[in-house]
């Protein structure tokens, strides 16, 4: 993880993602059309656009987990990336207990891996980033609870701890809001605001900005597969910008909705 004295964005620097012209196809449809992305260091990416345009998967194919069935992937500027340590993904959903007796402490831990020596044991180094994790994210206290009866709001602050014990350069989180009551979305704001001030790159899929608003840089909406919209993040207005104004509700988009009826309707009418 970068330092608060370092500059975030710096221009010019390498981009911790370029993706161009990336195709994807899965089960023999094509679901990205040519993507052409970049996302600088300091950046806090929101990406957005309606059900099934693609969010979900420009996310995987930027990270390397889905292959590409045309054009160039580059992550801190390598084509063959090795370095996850330097990645903390928060995927949409994942039970994260499995079925599996497991404490929220050795979940958390299990974020260290691609940071540890292969075959070595947990360090004070590993120990204290874990420490520190859970801390960001206020679970110090269920640190030896059973993963398993964790609520909905707990198991996700475990996924977003798991990903920060890695100290990342740069996180990832596929709708970070869906699901989550507005007190457990203000304290991902600040702990997102901690890690922005630490120069850690961010991007979210988001369906709308809630609390987050105030930290994004950049809005990339996607419709159908292809980026239609990079710029300012819409501002939401009426009930919607009222403090308490419930952002839980998961949006159901019309098949075939337009951008500006539904990208932007997060703005219009949350
Ligand atoms: N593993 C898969 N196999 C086949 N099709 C898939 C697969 N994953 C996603 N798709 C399809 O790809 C399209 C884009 O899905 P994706 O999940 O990326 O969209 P999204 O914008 O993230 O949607 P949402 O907002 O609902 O999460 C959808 O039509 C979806 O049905």
């Amino acid at each position: 993880m970068t330092t608060t004295t370092e500059a975030p964005a710096a221009a010019g620097a390498t981009p911790v993602f370029r993706l161009t012209g990336g195709r994807v196809r899965l089960d023999g449809r094509e679901i990205l059309h040519g993507i052409d992305l970049e996302v600088a260091p300091g950046e806090v990416v929101a990406l957005m656009g309606p059900n099934g345009s693609g969010k979900s998967t420009l996310v995987r194919a930027l990270l390397g987990l889905v292959p590409l069935s045309g054009g160039t992937r580059e992550l801190f500027g390598a084509r063959r990336f090795r370095d996850w340590g330097r990645i903390g993904y928060v995927p949409q959903r994942l039970s994260v207990g499995g079925g599996v007796p497991v404490t929220v402490r050795e979940i958390v831990s299990s974020g260290r891996i691609a940071r540890r020596a292969r075959w070595r044991p947990a360090s004070a180094a590993d120990r204290h980033a874990v420490d520190h994790a859970m801390e960001a994210v206020g679970i110090a206290h269920l640190a030896r609870q059973s993963a398993g009866g964790l609520s909905g709001g707990q198991q996700q602050r475990v996924l977003i701890a798991r990903a920060l014990a890695g100290q990342p350069d740069v996180i990832v989180m596929d709708e970070p809001l869906a699901g989550v009551d507005a007190a457990n979305q203000d304290a991902l704001a600040a702990t997102l605001t901690r890690l922005v001030a630490d120069g850690v790159t961010v991007l979210l899929v988001l369906h709308e900005l809630g609390p987050l608003a105030g930290l994004i840089t950049r809005s990339v909406v996607l419709e159908h597969g292809e980026i239609v919209h990079e710029g300012e993040a819409p501002e939401p207005s009426g009930d919607c910008a009222e403090p308490g104004h419930d952002h839980v509700h998961p949006h159901a988009e019309p098949a075939g909705a337009s951008l500006w009826d539904t990208g932007f309707r997060a703005a219009k009418d949350c």
